[in-house]
């Protein structure tokens, strides 16, 4: 279980708060609506440990989630996709709910109180301290909202590029019965990508964090790219 110190402002109690509907309604203003979120202190373990943070990023139909279970199953990660996040949140009753349907049909993006909310709920009541955040953050609202609610950076990023002729021909024979996966969802989405998701990569492209995974080839292929990554950080994963 993850706990903050008791003298720090929680995300809870900024449920409440307008800022995220300003930042929202209001996108001109965003980064000093942003600047007026009291910052909180990083997520620790009881142990003290604080939580190993891997972004997931790439294009829809990339190969993110398929990669996410492998990485799993080798390194133990904890694997926390924000569409699936938004996707159980739709269909539970929540008040959110036709708000999430209605943005994920049309290919936009969920406000960031919404999804930061899910994520950090995720984290807090997981023991794991290894996390893979999925499909998140998608632009650089979600990115500086996460940042400064969770308290926390990521210790790396991953961004599995692939082209897009590729990626539209994964999405339309994925065959799970979401409602996104239709070609004029998917056009949406590429757009969105490109306008709002590239500029995060480039954000953490600058601090070193980003390490390009080349999405085409088999699976297995794409994983060789991938393991060692994390082969390299093993030392940081297994911190105290
Ligand atoms: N290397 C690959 N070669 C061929 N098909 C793949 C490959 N990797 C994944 N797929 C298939 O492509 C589809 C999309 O993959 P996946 O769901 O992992 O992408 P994603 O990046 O999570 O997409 P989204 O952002 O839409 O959730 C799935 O049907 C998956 O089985
Ligand atoms: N940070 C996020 C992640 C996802 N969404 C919405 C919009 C996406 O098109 C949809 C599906 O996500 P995926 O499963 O492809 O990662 O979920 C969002 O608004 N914000
Ligand atoms: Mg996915």
């Amino acid at each position: 279980m993850w706990r903050r110190r008791p003298t720090a402002t929680s995300f809870s109690s900024l449920k409440s708060s307008l800022f995220f509907t300003r930042l929202h309604f209001q996108q001109a203003s965003q980064h000093s609506a942003i600047s007026r979120l009291p910052s909180v202190p990083p997520l620790q373990q009881k142990d003290g440990r604080c939580p190993f943070i891997t972004f997931v990023l790439g294009g829809p139909g990339s190969g993110k989630g398929t990669q996410c279970t492998k990485i799993v199953e080798t390194f133990g990660f904890k694997h926390l996709s924000a569409g699936d996040l938004l996707r159980r949140e739709m269909v539970s009753n929540s008040a959110y709910g036709s708000m999430i349907l209605n943005t994920i049909k049309e290919g936009r993006i969920v406000p960031s109180e919404v999804t930061v909310k899910l994520i950090l709920r995720e984290m807090e009541s997981s023991d794991n301290h290894k996390f893979l955040i999925d499909g998140f953050p998608r632009c650089e609202e979600n990115r500086i909202a996460f940042e400064k609610v969770a308290g926390a950076e990521p210790d790396i990023v991953l961004f599995f590029d692939c082209p897009e002729d590729e990626m539209v021909k994964r999405v339309l024979s994925r065959n799970q019965g979401r409602i996104d996966d239709n070609i004029d969802t998917i056009k949406k989405r590429l757009k969105v990508f490109e306008a709002l998701n590239l500029p995060v990569i480039d954000y953490y492209e600058k601090k070193g964090k980003v390490h390009r995974i080349k999405a085409v080839g088999t699976v297995d292929e794409i994983f060789e790219q991938v393991r060692p990554v994390f082969k390299a950080c093993e030392k940081t994963l297994n911190r105290s």
